[in-house]
This record gives structure tokens, sequence and C-alpha cells, in this order.
């Protein structure tokens, strides 16, 4: 069989993240005309890798955080990947141009309720911080003269501060349902993210027109 465009490595690789963005996604891709084979939306399937309607381009679904290491790293030249994702990753290798609007949340600082409001954080000189956002965690407290001292979780954070982990916790908050389930309070905002169309900024540079016309692609798509 002759290889496609993108196994010839000459198409695009766009690279999507798997859960809540990617259903989000959905029907701005089919508005971008980008139509993957029937198992990419198919949880099951083990395949990572898709071709599409277009020869030129396949994609690749990935988790959301490696959405950000596969662009930087221009194995995908374009991609899809929350704000909280580009400020944690934080690299001059990619571009994000276009805010989809998508997978609408805020990063923030939360504790037990019982302990906020206790003390005055502008006298801590340390906080102990659970989070899978070290360097956003690091960033904020050290802007306000904090040292954070991180214990790097990848998910149920909220249960850090009752279990003696950590005083706060930086996590996603959207509804404040999960804090409220488990006792907890948002203290302070650091972003509010949306998702963004990234691209690799090498691949911008050596082939402006196709990424031009990709992002084209997609700004029409949310109109
Ligand atoms: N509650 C939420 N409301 C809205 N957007 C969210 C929410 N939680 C996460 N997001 C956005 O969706 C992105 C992916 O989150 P998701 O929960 O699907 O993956 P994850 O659980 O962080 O990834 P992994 O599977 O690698 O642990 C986040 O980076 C963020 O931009
Ligand atoms: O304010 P809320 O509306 O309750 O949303 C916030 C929750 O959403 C995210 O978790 P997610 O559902 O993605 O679970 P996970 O982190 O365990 O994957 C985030 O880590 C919070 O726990």
């Amino acid at each position: 069989m002759p290889l496609t465009a993108t196994e010839a490595g000459t198409g695009l690789i766009l690279a999507l993240p798997k859960g809540r963005i990617l259903k989000e996604l959905r029907p701005v891709l089919a508005r971008a005309g980008i139509v993957p084979a029937e198992d990419f939306l198919d949880e099951d399937s083990r395949r990572l890798r898709f071709e599409t309607n277009d020869p030129m381009l396949d994609v690749v679904r990935v988790r959301p955080f490696d959405v950000a290491t596969f662009v930087a790293h221009g194995g995908a030249q374009i991609g899809v990947c929350g704000g909280d994702v580009l400020m944690e990753y934080d690299t001059d290798q990619i571009y994000a141009p276009l805010d989809l609007g998508l997978g609408r949340c805020r990063v923030s600082v939360a504790e037990q309720a019982v302990t906020a409001g206790q003390d005055d954080p502008s006298r801590w000189s340390r906080i102990r911080v659970a989070t899978k956002y070290p360097n956003i965690a690091r960033r904020h407290f050290s802007a306000r003269g904090v040292q954070a001292e991180v214990v790097h979780l990848n998910g149920a954070m909220e249960l850090a501060p009752s279990l003696g982990l950590s005083r706060v916790i930086v996590d996603l908050v959207q509804t404040g349902s999960t804090l409220k389930a488990n006792g907890l309070v948002e203290t302070e905002v650091i972003a509010h993210v949306t998702s963004r169309l990234i691209v690799n900024r090498t691949a911008l540079k050596t082939r402006p027109e196709e990424i031009a016309g990709w992002i084209a692609r997609f700004r029409a798509a949310l109109t």
C-alpha cells in the first residue's frame, strides 16, 4: 500500500487531547471539515494515530498535557490544549494563535473551609501546596514572596489538605462542586482558562501557508 502524505512525512499531524475537551471539540472539528477515521471517537480503540478525510492530515489522540509536549517537539505541528497546560508548560516553542472558547474554567488556590481566614496569607513565608501544576503554583506564590513547597499529585488534589499533605491546593475549578464536596473553598483565582489552538513555532516558519490555512479553518468553525 502506498504511504499517505503524513506517513511520508509531508502531511500535518494534529494532536488532540482525549477526555472532556475532545467531547466539546467534536462539533468544531466537524465544522472545520475534519473527519477522522471512525474509531477515533471510540474510547476503547487502542489506536493512537488516525487518518482523516484529508490525505494531508492525521490526528493523534494523547493526554492533555502531552499535546503540548508533542507540539513543542514538532512531532505534531498543530494541536488543542487548555490554557492551564500552556501556563504550566511555559515554552517559546508553542504559539497559541486562537482561543477556542472551550473547556472554560479557572486555575485557583483552595483550602479547607475550616482553615480559610484563620491567618493572613500575606504573612506566609512558605506554604505547602498540592497540585499537578508545580510551575504555576511556584510562580504564583513566589510573585508574592512566598516559597511554595510543592507536593506533586496527578489527581484527587482535593484530598491533600484533609490528609495532611498540604495547607492549600492549586487546581482547576469550574462549578466549584468538587471543592464543596470535599470541604474546600476557593480563596484565589490565579487565571481564567480556555482551550487554544496551538502551533509549533518552527512549523509556522517553514510551512506558513498550510498552518495559516488551518488556523483560518478553525477560526471559521467557531463562528
Ligand atoms: N472541570 C472542568 N471544567 C472545564 N474545563 C476543564 C475542567 N477540568 C479540566 N478542564 C480543561 O480540560 C483539560 C483536560 O482536562 P481533563 O480532565 O480531560 O484531563 P486530565 O484529567 O487533566 O488529564 P489526564 O487524563 O492526563 O489526567 C484541562 O487541561 C483543562 O483545560
Ligand atoms: O469545579 P468543578 O466543576 O467541580 O470541576 C473541577 C474538577 O474538574 C477537574 O477534574 P476532572 O473532572 O477532570 O477529574 P480528574 O482531574 O480526576 O481527571 C478538576 O481537576 C477538578 O477536580
